[in-house]
């Protein structure tokens, strides 16, 4: 949104700091968590949900000491410097218990097999001589250069020891945390019941994807949009109709919902229009409609709607996901573990740019390989193609009024 000139840079003096507004949507959410529900669940279910409780180690990982190499196992005081012939016995293969090495021979071991008693090196297969595995059944000797005790070899409990804590409470569970889980032989795993939202997107103007768009009208992208963050945030979204811009309506609709949801999130209807639904449907409840010092997502709401926490996001599309971004997702990951807070890096400005000098502006960009950010789209907060092509959120901080190219920047990877 363009400000005219005199008034560049300046915020009504009621506009509340980022922070401020983020710390009220803390307090705001903090009855949620106290509900304390979990449930377990099979671990190709746990995606992105929030770890209930510490999950300790109860083996070993690995749970032998095994070959990191097909190779030769031996022992290392019969390879001294100049390497030394051995005899070839039986070979180990993964999964197996092997005999016990004796002094003086190399037994074949492929990767994952067990190290057998007595030996506590192995030498991959292409630094013997010959640099091959004996036929089955051949009788032979292989030359190995001289190898210090441990080479190629992965303890037992070299990842993680029986005993140590494998994951904290309120971890969020990514492909690398369930790949873990399953190491230790866990099927089941209990986690925090997600938040559950109740997303009701507004506007007479707005319309269902897939139905013909009348003049005037526009499809409801915001819908889509936020379904798509909360659910990768590991948030369970109830979806309400397109609401219409009459009060009674829209307050009818969120009560034939609001009994079973954490929280209700709505865009749009919070600015200074004439028909402003959302305001008018607040009227009466524990709710305020405020302006946070940032852009976009300035317009915010913020309460309680029948005792129920809500937030009504601003109505244009790069707006609501700001508010999600800046606002939801931190809280969320403060309060509940999941999902996991965006981690700041920081980056050249590949442009110039400026700010309002008053607000916290967040522009869309994408961060390229060699460490600069290029700025997609201009400020607006309806360039939906421009944030589609973008990878990242660029931070322009209170009392930065223009940046010039080279400049560093704080980004967040989307
Ligand atoms: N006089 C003022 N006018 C506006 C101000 C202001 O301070 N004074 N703030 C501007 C800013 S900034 C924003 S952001 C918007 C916020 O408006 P609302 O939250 O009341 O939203 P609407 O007016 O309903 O819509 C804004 C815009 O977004 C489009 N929209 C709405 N819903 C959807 C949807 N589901 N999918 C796609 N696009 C949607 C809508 O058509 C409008 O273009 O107010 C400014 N005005
Ligand atoms: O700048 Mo509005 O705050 O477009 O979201």
């Amino acid at each position: 949104m363009h400000s005219p000139p005199h008034q560049h840079g300046h915020t009504p003096h009621q506009a509340r700091s980022v922070a401020l507004h983020r710390a009220a949507v803390t307090e705001l959410l903090k009855p949620v968590r106290a509900h304390g529900r979990t449930e377990t669940l099979a671990l190709r279910d746990a995606l992105g949900k929030g770890l209930a409780q510490d999950v300790m180690a109860a083996l070993n990982l690995p749970p032998f000491a095994n070959s990191q190499m097909d190779g030769f196992a031996v022992n290392s005081l019969d390879v001294p410097d100049g390497g030394a012939k051995l005899s070839v016995v039986v070979p180990v293969p993964a999964g197996a218990v092997p005999a016990a090495l004796d002094r003086g021979t190399a037994a074949p071991i492929m990767t994952g097999a067990m190290i057998p008693t007595g030996a506590d090196a192995v030498v991959p297969v292409e630094r013997a001589v010959p640099d091959r595995f004996p036929a089955p059944g051949e009788t032979t000797t292989v030359w190995l250069p001289a190898t210090a005790a441990g080479t190629f070899v992965r303890s037992a409990g070299s990842d993680i020891a029986a005993g140590e804590r494998a994951l904290t409470s309120g971890t969020f569970l990514g492909p690398a945390q369930l790949g873990l889980l399953a190491a230790l032989g866990i099927a089941e795993v209990t986690v925090r019941r997600p938040v559950t939202v109740l997303l009701a997107t507004t506007g007479d103007e707005v319309v269902e994807p897939g139905q013909p768009l009348p003049a005037g009208k526009i499809y409801d992208s915001n819908g889509t949009l936020l379904e798509s963050a909360m659910r990768q945030a590991g948030l369970a979204v109830v979806r309400t109709a397109i609401a219409s811009d009459h009060p009674d309506e829209f307050r009818a609709l969120l009560r034939s919902h609001a009994g079973a949801v954490d929280l209700i999130v709505t865009t749009g209807g919070v600015s200074k229009g004439a028909y402003e639904v959302v305001r008018q449907a607040m009227d009466g409840q524990a709710t305020e409609f405020l302006h946070v010092a940032m852009q976009p997502g300035g317009p915010q709401g913020i309460g309680t709607f029948d005792g129920v926490p809500f937030l009504g996001f601003p109505g244009n599309p790069v707006s609501c996901l700001v508010s999600f971004e800046m606002f939801l997702r931190p809280v969320l990951a403060e309060l509940f573990g999941a999902p996991s807070p965006r981690i700041p890096v920081h980056a050249r400005l590949g442009h110039s740019l400026s700010s309002p000098e008053h607000k916290h502006q967040v522009r869309r960009g994408t961060l390229q390989g060699d460490g600069t950010v290029r700025l997609e789209g201009g400020e607006s907060s309806h360039l939906m193609h421009a944030l589609a092509g973008s990878n990242a959120l660029v931070h322009v901080p209170v009392g930065v009024s223009a940046l010039a190219e080279g400049d560093e920047v704080e980004v967040w990877m989307l």
